[in-house]
């Protein structure tokens, strides 16, 4: 409980209705199903609906005071108006939970692609030097032992101040976590002190909510931009976009590339030959982490995981690291045995033929996923790909086009498309103009398309051709019945039959 006075110090408070001086506050709430007695009920004009119109909900449940942008004068609790709700909630949550992120090494890390794989891989590393960790992200929210599946990547303000406090209150002192472009452009991290940011790379995504990539990379460049004199920015000197922003912030700036012996870290002697990734870190800067100063010098990893982009993510996961003064020797023990994140690439059968799964969500993406295949050893890949739905055709399009690059680069002549899952949101309807740009742009380019309806059917086709020593890559298969376990599934019959083409 805090005296709301005392609470209400932490936001610029521009007018109010009905004040109160004595009241206390028990909690903070912004969705009125979720209100509990004595509750400060902050009113946010969403993008879909006007919390506002919800304050009477909220008072039934026993809300006691709100925050609004515009005072609701037919409600007799006391209002409080600020000039942005989520703003003031961000603030609001983090004194009502005591500011949990500057007791916590926060690392925020933002990307088009990779950011839940860097933050698992950041997150296995300081595992493996025995600290007491908490992730934030796409699939789960860990305080220290216990997991919440996740809703957002990254959550809302007070529901994020609220793990951050868990984490105090269990003694977690370092935490891992993804920051979504949305989450920035919502004001969700507003109050988070980060000591590490990282800005891994850009790609085409998500314009259809930002309005312009511009805005998209803006709403990135923020998290960077935004670091404090005492943080460390750790950026890919190889994204043109993350490289930009080198001279655009206060923070510490520690660089990491394949390309350029310019920066602080340097990959050298890649080899990707064995379907996994060998290369040597070379530290060409001397710089400090916690603890400890690093001189020129260099060693060597080797990851479990296949990919170009796993290095580029094992990169900054070790620049991460190295920053909060973990030896070299621990970071190349927990490379070594770091398995992936689901549906990330993941290997789900590895017997007489492969199954990956993959997540296959935007050009930047599928560029790497299908990178992937060229250093890997297998005889004939039978790629299943859920056309990507909900999200226009204009992704479609640029989704089919990187689809055909690789598909030729890689001599592939047959995609076996459904257009039953789709994805994010759980969403399960893929619309006519979205198949029909893919479908336009694979008979452009002489591909043959086989068309099922139902994924189960799609994937039942891939398994009745699949023979020793092939792949089969579940691509985008993420509806409302994840495709890997529809795979495995399938995989405990004979497959006799062939689904409904159509
Ligand atoms: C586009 C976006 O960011 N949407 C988020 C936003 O929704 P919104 O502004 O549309 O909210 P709204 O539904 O209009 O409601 C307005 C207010 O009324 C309240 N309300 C609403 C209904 C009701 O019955 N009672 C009530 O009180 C709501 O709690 C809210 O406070 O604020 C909501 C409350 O915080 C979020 O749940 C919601 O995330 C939705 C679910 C979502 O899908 N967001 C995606 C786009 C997202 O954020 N994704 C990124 C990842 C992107 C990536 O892959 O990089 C993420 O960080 O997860
Ligand atoms: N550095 C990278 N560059 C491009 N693609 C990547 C990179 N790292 C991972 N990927 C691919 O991007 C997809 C998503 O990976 P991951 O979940 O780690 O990223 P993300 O940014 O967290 O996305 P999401 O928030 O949607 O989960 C996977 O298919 C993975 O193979």
């Amino acid at each position: 409980m805090t005296r709301l006075q005392e609470l209400l110090q932490a936001t610029a408070v521009v007018g109010s209705f009905r004040p109160e001086e004595n009241l206390e506050a028990t909690g903070i709430s912004y969705h009125s199903q979720k209100v509990s007695p004595g509750d400060l009920f902050v009113c946010i004009t969403g993008y879909s609906t006007d919390g506002h119109k919800y304050l009477p909900d909220a008072v039934k449940s026993g809300a006691a005071a709100a925050i609004v942008e515009r005072i609701q004068e037919d409600i007799a609790i006391p209002q409080y108006v600020v000039p942005n709700s989520r703003i003031a909630m961000a603030q609001l949550a983090d004194a009502f939970y005591s500011h949990p992120s500057s007791k916590l090494k926060m690392i925020g890390i933002t990307a088009t692609n990779g950011k839940t794989t860097t933050t698992y891989m950041t997150n296995a590393i300081l595992e493996q030097h025995g600290l007491k960790t908490g992730l934030i992200g796409t699939v789960v929210i860990k305080i220290d032992d216990v997991k919440i599946p996740s809703e957002l990547t990254t959550p809302e303000s007070l529901d994020l101040q609220s793990y951050l406090k868990q984490m105090v209150d269990r003694d977690v002192t370092h935490v891992s976590m993804e920051v979504s472009s949305a989450a920035l452009e919502s004001h969700r991290v507003e109050t988070v002190g980060y000591d590490i940011v990282c800005f891994n790379n850009l790609s085409r995504e998500h314009i259809d909510s930002h309005g312009t990539f511009e805005k998209y990379f803006e709403a990135k460049a923020s998290l960077i931009r935004g670091a404090s004199e005492h943080s460390s920015a750790v950026l890919n000197l190889d994204n043109e976009h993350a490289a930009s922003l080198v001279g655009q912030t206060r923070a510490n700036v520690i660089t990491y590339g394949l390309k350029s012996t310019e920066g602080t870290l340097h990959c050298k002697d890649l080899d990707l030959s064995t379907g996994r990734a060998k290369f040597t870190v070379e530290i060409i800067k001397p710089f400090k982490g916690d603890g400890v100063e690093y001189t020129p010098g260099e060693f060597r990893v080797e990851l479990r995981i296949p990919g170009l982009h796993s290095v580029y993510n094992s990169m900054a996961a070790i620049a991460i690291a190295l920053l909060c003064g973990v030896p070299v020797a621990t970071i190349q023990e927990a490379l070594r045995t770091f398995g992936g994140v689901e549906r990330r690439f993941e290997f789900i059968h590895e017997d007489e033929f492969i199954i990956v799964d993959d997540h296959f969500a935007n050009p930047g993406n599928i560029d790497v996923t299908l990178e992937t295949l060229r250093y890997m050893d297998y005889e004939q890949c039978h790629f299943v790909y859920a056309i990507r739905g909900n999200r226009g055709p204009i992704i479609n399009r640029e989704n089919a086009e990187a689809i055909v690059k690789w598909m030729n680069r890689l001599e592939m002549h047959e995609i076996i498309a459904t257009r039953s899952a789709s994805h994010v949101n759980k969403n399960n309807t893929v619309s006519d103009e979205e198949t029909d740009v893919f479908l336009e742009v694979m008979n452009e380019a002489g591909i043959e398309v086989k068309l099922y309806r139902e994924l189960p059917d799609a994937i039942a086709h891939a398994l009745s051709k699949a023979g020793r020593g092939d792949l089969i890559l579940l691509a985008g298969c993420q509806g409302m019945d994840p495709g890997a376990e529809i795979a495995l599934e399938l995989l405990k019959e004979p497959v006799s039959k062939q689904g409904a083409e159509g």
